[in-house]
């Protein structure tokens, strides 16, 4: 289980602070909605280590990931865009964030791209490049996925495709995921609880 307890972050002395607990299982996407401005994409930050919390602790299966840095965390990142590397091929962008060795190719069919290996990200369509984005997670396989507004930039059919087989990932892989988006279609399609992030402080929906 991902446990968030009692993280408290603030910008400055005179900012307002937030103050999140939370809990998230095994195949479980947690979806947190808020007005702009709210502090999703903070929350986010705070998980993936790009900050530092005043207060608190995050914990993955007992295991206090708070003093790690952002790279010996156990987590995936899908942003809106710019999850590729454009000027490299499909291939290259998924062996770039492996560990070890792994097939490539099959990692590209599970997110239906088989074919694409040597094509350079520049010329896939945005959906595409979140497909390459999602073989790279899929082949790093981090327990714990952050999604920030990942369907966002993709038109409705496409955004579709990709909440099916985002969704079917977590069950398959077991992964801890968390969906901060604006969009009601995302949350309600996509997560299995939902939270509102309001003042600083984590709502029941
Ligand atoms: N680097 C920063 N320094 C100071 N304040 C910041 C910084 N980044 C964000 N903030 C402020 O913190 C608050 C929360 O921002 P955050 O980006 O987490 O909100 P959000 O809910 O993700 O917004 P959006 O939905 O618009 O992306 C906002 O008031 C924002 O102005």
């Amino acid at each position: 289980m991902l446990e968030i307890n009692k993280l408290r972050f603030a910008y400055g002395a005179d900012a307002p602070s937030y103050d999140f607990s939370l809990r998230v299982e095994a195949g479980e996407i947690l979806g947190i909605s808020g007005r702009s401005g709210s502090g999703k994409s903070t929350l986010l930050d705070l998980i993936a280590g790009f900050l530092r919390p005043q207060h608190g602790t995050i914990l993955l299966d007992d295991r206090d990931l708070t003093p790690l840095k952002t790279e010996d965390r156990p987590i995936s990142i899908l942003f809106q865009k710019d999850n590729v590397f454009e000027h490299l091929t499909a291939q290259k962008n998924v062996e770039l964030g492996l560990d070890e060795p792994k097939d490539a190719t099959a990692l590209l069919a599970k997110v239906d791209l088989t074919g694409f290996e040597k094509s350079r990200c520049a010329e896939l369509s945005g959906g595409q490049q979140q497909r390459v984005a999602l073989a790279r997670t899929l082949g790093r396989n981090r327990p714990i996925l952050l999604l920030d507004e990942p369907f966002s930039a993709l038109d409705d059919q496409t955004a579709d495709e990709m909440r099916q087989l985002v969704r079917q990932l977590v069950t398959e892989k077991g992964w801890h995921a968390i969906l901060v988006s604006h969009h009601q279609k995302d949350l309600t399609e996509l997560a299995t609880r939902q939270l509102s992030l309001r003042e600083g402080q984590l709502h029941a929906v």
